[in-house]
């Protein structure tokens, strides 16, 4: 990644640790993660529990202050409040996050979420000053019939319809191939490269040249500190969207190792 933009690493918990699993895992991992933190400043990092485990969370990361470690929701509903069960509101996210996670292929898979949804997502996360990191990636057979861009390109107009080029300019993408996500078959950072500098490509034709070379462009799918330090190094790539290996403390490494490579 180049030196104009930040680097981001969000760990994104999926369905795991409650309250007081996540807290207990929070303590273990913030001392050296804040440390780390505190060494250099040009990375975001990203804590992403499940909704109900937020609260809990966020105590321990005041507690343990250290910079630009905050906290993101894995979803949302769009409306403001009201009779929608099961549903958080933005204004809810806000009170403990400051980024929300969109139209996860999981979100997207499971629950049926389309591009139209997420849309509205990003919309009121704008609107409620949330950071939304929305997610676009092609499955294993459009994968292997070549159709990669244009399922990207699809996304990519239907996520971001309407958005101001502020707003553009304020949403991070993560490309996920969705063959690589909790598979251990992580994308070379070639391949993950290639669909990252396209997506600047979509950019700089939907926002200008520079809106392209600004957005932050996340990879996610089995990144591990293994790995993390060839996607950090491409020169499109600016950081991760980690699933598994951000419930151990590798998550620490694969931190440690972004900056190793920022710093050169
Ligand atoms: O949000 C994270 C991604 O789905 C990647 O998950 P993973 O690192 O377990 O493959």
């Amino acid at each position: 990644m180049p030196t104009s933009r930040t680097a981001i690493i969000a760990g994104n918990w999926k369905m795991n640790y409650g309250p007081q699993k996540a807290s207990e895992f929070t303590m273990e991992i913030m001392p050296s993660l804040g440390q780390l933190m505190r060494s250099y400043p040009r990375i975001l990092c990203l804590l992403c529990p499940p909704a109900i485990s937020l609260s809990s969370v966020r105590e321990v990361v005041d507690a343990m202050p250290a910079p630009r470690i905050e906290l993101g929701a894995q979803n949302m509903y769009y409306e403001e409040k009201g009779a929608f069960t099961g549903e958080i509101a933005p204004a809810m996210v806000k009170e403990l996050c400051t980024s929300v996670i969109l139209g996860h292929s999981e979100r997207r898979t499971y629950f049926g979420e389309t591009d139209e949804l997420v849309n509205k997502k990003a919309r009121a996360a704008f609107a409620h000053r949330l950071r939304p990191i929305i997610c676009i990636g092609e499955n294993l057979e459009q994968f292997e019939s070549g159709s990669t861009q244009e399922v990207i390109r699809t996304q990519i107009q239907g996520s971001l319809a309407g958005f101001t080029p502020e707003q553009a300019a304020r949403a991070v993408i993560a490309y996920e191939p969705i063959w690589a996500i909790g598979t251990g078959k992580a994308a070379t950072a070639e391949q993950a490269g290639l669909v990252v500098h396209f997506i600047r490509e979509q950019y700089s034709e939907m926002y200008g040249t520079e809106a392209g070379d600004a957005v932050r462009i996340l990879y996610g799918g089995s990144v591990t500190s293994e790995n993390i330090a060839e996607f950090i190094a491409h020169p499109d790539i600016d950081g991760a969207l980690v699933g598994g290996a951000s419930l151990k403390p590798d998550f620490v490494e694969i931190v440690r190792k972004t900056i190793d490579v920022i710093k050169g």
